[in-house]
């Protein structure tokens, strides 16, 4: 596909995403429609549509029109290119500009929604701008070396052996940051043999942050995909991982997962007695995380927010019955809104009023991962 065609390409899958339909949905069905487009194609329409969805308000005001047309005009002007370059009508390139056609000015234009705006200002403080800002940025690639089966030395060899370059962060030697060929990920050994993990620095950080000791019982109330479990699991020897969600179908992929980290974990539908450690990595906004999810960004209202909240109180309390005295419940989200976080913990520790918190803390993506948040309590 010529650059034109590819632009024609991100035009119709924003189309349809502004018109309601989940992004990766989206992308799948104009996939499924040109079989024509490559590899190399697919991964340039995708990566057009997601920075457009990053700045979905500057870049529309930019290029005049909140439609697929008018991001990718404001895309290409807000990059210092001419959009005339590419808008040329000819193979399948989109129809030239119009008298006047993508004129507009970004000027204060913000790519937090209205509504969020204030609620975003509150939770960040003096770095709300700057969070705003990074989240218009595509996020970095980061790996978790599974100590269990090599050192980050061992990690970087193998993962080189794919031409794939990666940092470990000075915060954690175990988190690597992947700076060249991220897209072989997949076909290489340190990927296939459970060397590494795909896992964001920031829950990394949190998980390092853990209370955990050898032998320790540990329950994973949300375990979804297990990525908690499994970084849990890597920190010390003989430990009970018993992993839980709601959705059990959402644990699909955790025994295949678990095998290849080399990680013994139980899954249960209805977990019973009591744990040394209880996590409640909870569903919420997602908002840490919009840069690599950006349409969720802008699909968020206030109503599905509150629901959030009451869901989270919900399964705080319904997991703190795990927790016997003396032990840990650890409160974590990929949100940085505070309803979800300080305001979350607030609302428990007044009705628990026998746990109280030990340690806290906020990552923002201008601590180099996504936003996180974890809060570790415990019962007295
Ligand atoms: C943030 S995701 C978990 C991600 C996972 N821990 C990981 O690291 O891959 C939140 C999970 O909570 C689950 N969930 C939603 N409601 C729940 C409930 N009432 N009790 C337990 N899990 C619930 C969802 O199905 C979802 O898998």
């Amino acid at each position: 596909m010529t650059p034109g065609a590819r632009i024609s390409a991100a035009v119709e899958v924003l189309d349809l995403i502004l018109a309601g339909q989940p992004a990766e949905q989206a992308l799948l069905r104009w996939s499924r429609a040109s079989r024509f487009a490559g590899s190399g194609d697919r991964a340039a329409v995708r990566d057009l549509v997601f920075d457009a969805l990053r700045c979905r308000n500057s870049h529309a005001a930019l290029g005049g029109a909140l439609t697929g047309r008018g991001l990718m005009i404001g895309g290409l002007r807000a990059a210092g290119g001419d959009p005339a370059g590419l808008f040329t009508g000819e193979g399948h390139a989109p129809v030239p500009l119009a008298a006047g056609e993508g004129t507009g000015s970004a000027g204060e234009v913000s790519d937090i929604p209205d509504w969020l705006a204030p609620l975003w200002n509150n939770s960040l403080g003096a770095d709300a701008d700057a969070v705003a800002a990074a989240l218009r940025q595509r996020a970095p690639v980061w790996l978790r070396v599974n100590t269990l089966k090599a050192t980050p030395a061992e990690a970087l060899r193998a993962l080189a052996e794919n031409g794939i370059a990666a940092t470990p962060d000075p915060r954690l030697a175990t988190a690597l940051r992947v700076t060249e060929n991220e897209r072989r990920l997949s076909q290489g050994r340190a990927y296939r043999d459970g060397l590494v993990e795909l896992q964001d620095l920031s829950p990394q950080l949190a998980c390092a942050a853990l209370p955990v000791a050898p032998g320790m019982r540990v329950l994973d109330y949300c375990a979804g995909g297990g990525g908690k479990t499994l970084a849990v699991a890597a920190r010390a020897k003989g430990l009970v991982l018993v992993a839980h969600d709601a959705d059990p179908a959402r644990m699909r992929d955790l025994p295949q997962r678990a095998e290849r980290a080399g990680v013994k974990v139980r899954l249960e539908a209805d977990p019973a007695g009591r744990f040394d450690l209880v996590i409640v990595d909870a569903p919420c906004s997602g908002s840490g995380t919009w840069r690599r999810t950006p349409d969720a960004k802008w699909r968020l209202t206030e109503a599905a927010l509150r629901d959030l909240v009451a869901l989270q109180a919900e399964i705080l309390r319904k997991a703190a019955r795990h927790v016997p005295p003396g032990r840990h419940l650890a409160y974590m989200t990929c949100s940085v809104l505070d309803p979800e976080n300080d305001g979350q913990v607030t609302a428990f520790l007044r009705d628990h009023p026998d746990f109280r918190q030990v340690s806290r803390h906020l990552w923002t993506p201008l601590d180099a991962g996504d936003g996180f948040f974890l809060s570790v309590l415990t019962r007295q």
